[in-house]
């Protein structure tokens, strides 16, 4: 156990950090925070929900002068939505010290954007086409930079950045110092990135598996076909607070959302054709619980933190074990549990087993819940519902009327009815979902846009995955009873 005090951090910084509750040091905070603030290069690598953006994010504060009214750091993200967060978790780090972080990113007003520059952000957190966008224009000057982060760098470098990315460093005074960050850093992609800075200090924390030990994986078998009410089985049966679920495809992501919001769930949905405006509410009331469920390509996979995710479904199976990691890693932060299910179609059995060979983690075969088990599962979420009401105890003017139902009806038949009518007849609401091709390990499937110039898959794909299923067939443990607690904590709507 490390303590902030040990890591020689300065007050202002100390108070930011006692006002957020952060008591002690993440471990990859720990090990990174003293190599950055000597001004060590730093490539850091720990597991989703650990910390990171504060592990960088000190040691860049720590170098800033707050009355130099000139950008000083910049952090490049690959998402928008990881931009904004980044830097309100930034300013939330540098409030005390008066040093303000400012958000850039694509899908914003260029004016807007500029006039709010003009303010004198000494942080800019930007995606990096729009960053580049800003400098050609010299809205940005990059002459005053100490400290360039890339948050997600395997990503960045992974989806076709690199030019990009080398286009930003080169225009950065070359005395900076390079802090780099992911849960993930395959080996072609960090000798790629120890090109772009000075003799690293490379610091990983270890663990035996990529994933966080306190998510539990499990995987459903399941054809393509049925996914959907298998989903949907699934939810009333667990009944997930607030679940993320992954698909492959945009199109995809609208169909799922359109069919949980037919069979009554509130969902919304979130990929890259949407506005700019759509992303940010959607994800908004996701994080103020007006949403329950989130559907997602991976857009969504990446560093958001947003509290309290119980639930993350992989709906479609992604192609890389890297971005297995980073979408079961929006559950299970800061310590909390969660649980990650994902939908395999038989044909997709090698590929399961390349994730986890790849993330050295095991993922439990659960069985498919049935339409009866949902049906239970939603009655005992109208149950506990009564039971909530009953405990508010303000039912005085209803009694009259309970009385004369009763006079009427047995006690049993009347409660029954109420259930009734309190849940969903889901199956009315049949719901297709167009089809897509499985993941296959034998395939070339790295013809995809997202493959190009991925050297790591090769890696994994070369090995190839030994096929075969498992064995361990079972439910997931104690579903009911967690569902009780999850029931407890939303007050099921
Ligand atoms: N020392 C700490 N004590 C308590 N909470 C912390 C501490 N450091 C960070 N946190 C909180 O933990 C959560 C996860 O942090 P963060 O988003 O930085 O994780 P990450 O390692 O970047 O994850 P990812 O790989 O998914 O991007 C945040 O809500 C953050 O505020
Ligand atoms: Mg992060």
């Amino acid at each position: 156990m490390t303590t902030f005090n040990e890591l020689n951090i300065s007050q202002p910084i100390m108070d930011a950090l006692q006002k957020m509750g952060f008591e002690e040091a993440t471990p990859i905070q720990a090990e990174t925070i003293p190599q950055a603030i000597q001004g060590n290069d730093v490539i850091g690598q720990a597991q989703t929900g650990t910390g990171k953006t504060a592990a960088f994010g000190i040691p860049m504060l720590e170098k800033i002068n707050p009355k130099e009214r000139k950008i000083q750091g910049l952090v490049v993200a690959p998402t928008r939505e990881l931009a904004i967060q980044v830097a309100e978790e930034l300013n939330r780090l540098g409030k005390i010290k008066g040093i303000r972080s400012m958000s850039v990113y694509g899908g914003q007003h260029m004016e807007r954007q500029i006039r709010a520059l003009k303010d004198g952000p000494h942080i800019v957190v930007a995606t990096p086409g729009r960053l580049l966008d800003h400098m050609r224009r010299k809205t940005i000057r990059t002459s005053d930079i100490q400290t360039a982060v890339l948050d997600e760098a395997d990503e960045m470098l992974n989806m076709g950045f690199i030019d990009d990315i080398r286009d930003i460093l080169k225009n950065i005074p070359e005395e900076r110092q390079t802090l780099l960050f992911s849960a993930t850093m395959p080996k072609e992609i960090r000798d790629i990135a120890t090109n772009l800075m000075n003799s690293p200090k490379e610091v990983k924390v270890k663990s035996k598996e990529m994933t966080v030990e306190n998510i539990e994986q499990y995987f459903i078998e399941i054809p393509e076909k049925q996914k959907f009410d298998t989903l949907t089985n699934h939810m009333d049966f667990y009944a997930p607070a607030l679940a993320i679920i992954f698909s492959r495809t945009k199109k995809r992501v609208d169909e799922i959302t359109d069919g949980l919001q037919a069979r009554g769930f509130r969902a919304e949905g979130i990929h890259g054709d949407l506005t700019q405006g759509k992303r940010t509410s959607v994800l908004n009331k996701f994080k103020n619980n007006r949403v329950d469920v989130l559907v997602a390509t991976d857009v969504a996979a990446r560093g958001l933190d947003i509290s309290n995710v119980t639930h993350v479904y992989n709906f479609d199976i992604p192609q890389d074990p890297e971005s297995y990691v980073h979408r079961i890693g929006r559950t299970g932060r800061a310590g909390k549990t969660g649980e990650a299910v994902s939908f395999i179609t038989p044909r997709e059995m090698a590929h399961l087993n390349l994730i986890e060979k790849v993330t050295k983690s095991k993922i439990k075969r659960m069985a498919p819940p049935t339409y009866q088990e949902a049906k239970r599962g939603q009655q005992q979420a109208a149950a506990d519902k009564i039971r909530n009401k009953i405990a508010q105890l303000d039912l005085k003017d209803y009694q009259e009327t309970a009385s004369e139902l009763l006079e009427d009806h047995d006690s049993m038949t009347v409660v029954a009815a109420a259930l009734k009518m309190m849940t969903k007849e889901r199956r009315n609401a049949p719901v297709n979902i167009s089809s897509v091709q499985p993941i296959s390990v034998k395939k070339g499937k790295h013809s995809g846009k997202n493959n190009k110039g991925r050297p790591q898959n090769k890696k994994y794909y070369g090995q190839r995955g030994q096929g075969g299923r498992k064995q361990n067939g079972g439910r997931s443990q104690g579903g009911r009873n967690r569902k009780g607690n999850y029931q407890k904590n939303r007050g099921y709507k």
